[in-house]
């Protein structure tokens, strides 16, 4: 479905992304997952043959989106990052008007749009404007707007970033049937728990590279342990700085990362490392244990959380 190479985006004398390769297989879900400024949109943006390529090589359902970009972006769903609905229309006439963009007859519109209310949850909803929409009823309805055409491939720009966590999973369900029915699902993120859900495989970018690239547990199992143990201590006596307190748990695991408010100490088993902290005279105030996530991959690749 795509085909990437060496592919790069410059922007003036600034390079964005530097020189990539991705291979998305139909039926697959795919993930770009990197933190703010990565280079995932601007990759999006030329996968989508909107935005052209600065250098490399790119194949996107077997064509050249340079010179085959009406017709690559006439079997591509796009669901952008920012609003674009219509807000002087109503949701139906939203789907109703893109449909039509396609040149699909109307009648046919029309059984499409009613399909794809009911898919997104949105059938009551269909005579409302849109500004009368919740944050998670106008992503909703984006993602049904995007599939009007019955698109091979659907891109999703962080589909549910700016939502609460209740209307995060209602977007991760729909998109989870989606998959299910087989379509190709390409998104970008830059949250970890977004990406083990739904990503069959993905890559992890910063600054305009990918850094590692597998499905969610190969990351996890290649760069991560299995859990991790996370230390918070209270106001520490003197000397005791994160970073001393780091030296005096080293041996305990197989790798300690100091966070601004937390240790995290990585290892097999995190209630062996927390009882052997507490053997050593050590006393933090909140002790947790959890498996690893992608999170911690991204960590380790960068030295800095996706929240950096
Ligand atoms: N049109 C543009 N002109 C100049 N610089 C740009 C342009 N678009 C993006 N950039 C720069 O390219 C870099 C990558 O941006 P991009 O939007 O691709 O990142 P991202 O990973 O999608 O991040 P975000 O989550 O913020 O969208 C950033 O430093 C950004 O400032």
């Amino acid at each position: 479905m795509i085909h990437a190479r060496g592919l790069r985006k410059s922007f003036g004398d600034f390079e964005a992304v530097k020189g990539i390769d991705v291979t998305v297989r139909r039926g697959e879900a795919f993930g770009f997952l990197g933190p703010n400024g990565a280079g995932k949109s601007s990759t999006m943006r030329m996968i989508a043959a909107v935005s052209p390529i600065s250098g490399g090589e790119l194949r996107i359902l077997d064509m050249d989106p340079a010179n085959d970009g009406p017709a690559v972006r006439a079997r591509l769903g796009v669901c952008p990052q920012e609003d674009t609905l219509d807000t002087e229309l109503t949701v139906r006439d939203n789907l109703f008007v893109y449909g039509r963009y396609f040149g699909l007859p109307r009648k046919e519109v029309r059984a499409r749009v009613d399909e794809l209310l009911e898919f997104v949850q949105l059938t009551e909803k269909a005579d409302a404007m849109v500004d009368d929409l919740s944050g998670g009823m106008k992503r909703r309805l984006t993602i049904a707007r995007s599939l009007i055409n019955g698109p091979d491939l659907l891109l999703l720009d962080e589909p549910t970033t700016g939502l609460d966590p209740q209307a995060r999973h209602v977007v991760w369900d729909r998109l989870f049937r989606l998959k299910q029915q087989g379509v190709t699902l390409v998104l970008t993120t830059h949250y970890m728990d977004e990406a083990e859900q739904l990503c069959d495989r993905l890559v992890v970018m910063d600054k305009g590279v990918i850094v590692a690239e597998g499905s969610p547990l190969e990351l996890i199992r290649t760069h991560s342990t299995r859990e991790v143990a996370e230390l918070r201590f209270g106001v520490s006596r003197e000397g005791d700085t994160h970073e001393a307190l780091a030296e005096k748990v080293a041996d305990l695991g197989e790798r300690v990362e100091v966070l601004p408010d937390r240790l995290l100490v990585y290892g097999h088993d995190g209630e062996e490392i927390i009882a052997k902290v507490h053997e050593r005279g050590l006393e933090p105030a909140v002790t947790l244990v959890r498996r690893s996530t992608l999170e911690d991959v991204f960590l380790r690749l960068t030295g800095r959380t996706l929240v950096d």
